[in-house]
């Protein structure tokens, strides 16, 4: 594991995919670099921003700032925050609106925003005139630690998460770690839950780490550069080593088979934010690997103790209204989890623990094991 970052240092991880490799610039105040970059990148580039209207607030001004210091035209497209905006609606709304900016094939759509907005504009720039190039400006910790790396784009459909989308990758990646001021701690917190994950699933010196340093991160300490490079350095490994999900990168979804079913679940609302979800699955994937003997109950615990000390939901009965409004039965979650994209003719993929740090991929789960497994958990 690297030393961590001086605070002022900015840090570039590459994503190796031949001709379609990328840079993740890391750092404090790096969004001022952003007009130059893209002017270097694509020289008499037009671009279009598509942002939500939270971050349009604080971010929109420095970022238009920035393009046209560098001559780089642009435009805005401000759609509602939330989950919500992952949907049939938004995606028309933003490909109209960029098809009337007259965005063309060798333009730029610049997705300035968290992971709902990475998603949608990505999903919209893979699609417009058959494919347009996009640079990911995350702002949220999720953004820049998992989202807005990797080129998975795409759209929730009411019966389940990303199940309308495309691989399409961003051409840049511009991590500005001083936005990360104006993010509200829960969201914060719920980022934090993808960071927790790179450790939990294939590092256990990174998790060790992190439970040590935790609050320097919180903080905004020289820790939060040093986590933001260390997971965005895991993912772009292994998504240079797998792209299209056929093994290694499933691993990623750690935690989300049970998390996207619960998102499901609470109707995609501020019940539950797609962090929380993960951290709730993560800690269901461990106790579940405990119960079938792959991981020690130790080891189960010490992910869930760490979760919960950061202030991350770990149980069902974690998740907001649980105790007015319920969830949905096992049989309920099953069905939903029943439309993961990891389903192979018709069995579910479970990724499990054999300890911190080291994570599997479990093919042909059998439903019954899984639905007795919920059932308890739904009266824990
Ligand atoms: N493509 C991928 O590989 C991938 C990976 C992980 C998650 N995701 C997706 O990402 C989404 C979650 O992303 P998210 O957690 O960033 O949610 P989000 O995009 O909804 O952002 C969280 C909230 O914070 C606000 N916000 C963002 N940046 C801010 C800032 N700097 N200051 C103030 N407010 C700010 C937003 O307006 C929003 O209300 C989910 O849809 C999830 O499925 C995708
Ligand atoms: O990049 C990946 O691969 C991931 O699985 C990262 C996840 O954190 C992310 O939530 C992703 O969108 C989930 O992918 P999906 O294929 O299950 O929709
Ligand atoms: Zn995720």
């Amino acid at each position: 594991m690297t030393a961590p970052l001086k605070h002022s240092a900015s840090v570039t991880v590459d994503v190796a995919l031949g001709d379609r490799a990328y840079d993740i610039v890391i750092g404090r105040d790096v969004l001022q670099s952003l007009g130059e970059r893209v002017a270097a990148l694509r020289p008499g580039v037009r671009t279009a921003i598509v942002t939500d209207r939270t971050v349009a607030k604080h971010w929109l001004e420095p970022t238009e700032a920035s393009l046209a210091a560098a001559g780089v035209p642009t435009s805005r497209i401000v759609v509602e925050e939330g989950e919500g905006s992952k949907s049939y609606a938004t995606l028309t709304e933003v490909s109209e609106a960029l098809i009337a900016a007259k965005i063309e094939r060798n333009d730029l759509v610049i997705a300035l925003g968290g992971g709902v907005v990475g998603d949608l504009a990505g999903f919209a720039a893979a699609i417009l005139r058959r494919g347009v190039d996009f640079v990911q400006v995350p702002t949220s910790l999720l953004a820049q630690v998992d989202s807005s790396v990797g080129g998975k784009t795409g759209i929730n459909s009411p019966q389940g998460k990303n199940l309308i989308g495309a691989f399409h990758q961003p051409v840049l990646v511009i991590a500005d770690t001083s936005v990360l001021d104006t993010l509200s701690p829960r969201q914060f917190r719920a980022g934090y839950a993808e960071v927790a994950k790179y450790g939990i699933l294939g590092d256990e010196a990174f998790f060790a780490w992190l439970e040590k340093n935790h609050t320097d991160i919180f903080a905004g300490g020289a820790g939060r550069e040093h986590a933001i490079a260390t997971s965005c350095r895991a993912k772009a490994g292994v998504v240079s080593r797998d792209e299209r999900e056929t093994g290694e990168r499933a691993l990623l979804n750690l935690g989300h088979t049970f998390g996207h079913a619960l998102e499901a679940a609470t109707g995609f609302s501020d019940r539950l934010f797609h962090g929380e979800g993960v951290s709730v699955g993560m800690v269901l994937a461990a106790e579940f690997s405990a119960q079938l003997g792959m991981i020690s109950s130790d080891d189960a615990g010490r992910i869930a103790r760490h979760l919960s000390a950061v202030g991350l939901p770990t149980r069902l009965q974690d998740i907001a209204g649980f105790a007015q409004e319920g969830l949905a039965d096992a049989d309920a979650l099953l069905a939903l989890m029943a439309q993961d994209k990891k389903v192979k003719r018709g069995k579910l993929t479970f990724i499990l623990l054999e300890a911190v740090g080291r994570a599997v991929i479990a093919n042909n789960v059998e439903p019954q094991p899984v639905r007795d497994f919920l059932q308890a958990k739904l009266k824990a």
